[in-house]
């Protein structure tokens, strides 16, 4: 992998980006810190502010594991494109094959309760995402034992679903469901855009690294696990050093780092 802060990291970006650049942005785990729970998140100032300049430069999206509602309440700022739940949500275009995913994991909601039982699932968050859902077991007494119970209980569901895992979650989407890859292709269509930066954290985004698409400029964060992403950020909390950078890049032609 190449670091991003490297002068061969640097020298691919400034080569890669232009006027006509969709910029992508996973949430948890990139644009926030990962915390005990999901619902304690808070972007940093500086990457929100960040993210309004850039916004204003440029194409931008949030393509993130959470419903649109959820993370909009979140962002403290609007990108152009909130593509919600892995890729399923929030796609222009495809709003209509979004709605059929709605009735498989409302069953799949119902199914968990008999499956899983109280004493087997406590500890054991639900996160209810209409068009996906996620199973954290991170708060368990036991995680290790939760997720085998959580992992026999995914075999059991009908229709089987995809299983994403995830930092302490599981994921589950529809068999068929867009994601985060699908969804970024369809965004550089509708945007008119001619090539994308994306950056994200976790397996939910190796969909668009997997991908290997030459318009796709790849950048995991955080180097403790396998990915096939390009390029490296090596830690969240240097987001704002890389926002400041796109921002310099853009208005001036050059990057500082
Ligand atoms: O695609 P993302 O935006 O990265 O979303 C992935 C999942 O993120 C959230 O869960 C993760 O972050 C939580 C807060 O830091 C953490 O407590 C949890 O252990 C992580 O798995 C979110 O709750 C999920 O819905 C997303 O799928």
């Amino acid at each position: 992998m190449i670091g991003l802060f490297s002068a061969e990291g640097r020298s691919a970006l400034r080569a890669f980006v232009n006027a006509h650049t969709l910029f992508a942005f996973d949430l948890d785990g990139t644009l926030v810190p990962i915390v005990a729970n999901p619902a304690d998140i808070r972007i940093d100032t500086t990457v929100q502010d960040g993210m309004v300049v850039l916004t204003s430069l440029a194409a931008t999206a949030v393509i993130t594991g959470r419903s649109r509602s959820d993370a909009a309440a979140r962002l403290g700022f609007t990108p152009r494109y909130l593509v919600g739940n892995h890729g399923a949500e929030g796609v222009p275009g495809q709003e209509a094959e979004s709605r059929e995913l709605l009735r498989t994991v409302a069953a799949w909601e119902r199914q968990l309760l008999t499956l899983l039982p109280p004493q087997r699932r406590a500890g054991i968050l639900l996160e209810r995402k209409g068009y996906s859902l996620s199973l954290h077991y991170r708060h368990a007494p036991e995680p290790r034992s939760a997720h085998a119970a959580l992992l026999a209980a995914i075999t059991a569901l009908t229709p089987p679903p995809r299983r994403v895992a995830g930092k302490c979650v599981e994921n589950l989407l529809p068999l068929g469901a867009p994601h985060k890859g699908e969804a970024l292709v369809r965004l550089l269509d509708v945007s008119g855009c001619v090539n994308a930066f994306f950056i994200g954290d976790d397996e939910t985004d190796e969909d668009v690294f997997r991908l290997n698409d030459p318009r796709i400029f790849p950048v995991c964060v955080g180097a403790d696990r396998a990915t096939a992403a390009r390029y490296l950020l090596e830690r969240q909390e240097d987001m704002s050093l890389l926002l400041n950078a796109l921002v310099t890049l853009l208005r001036d032609g050059a990057v500082e780092m």
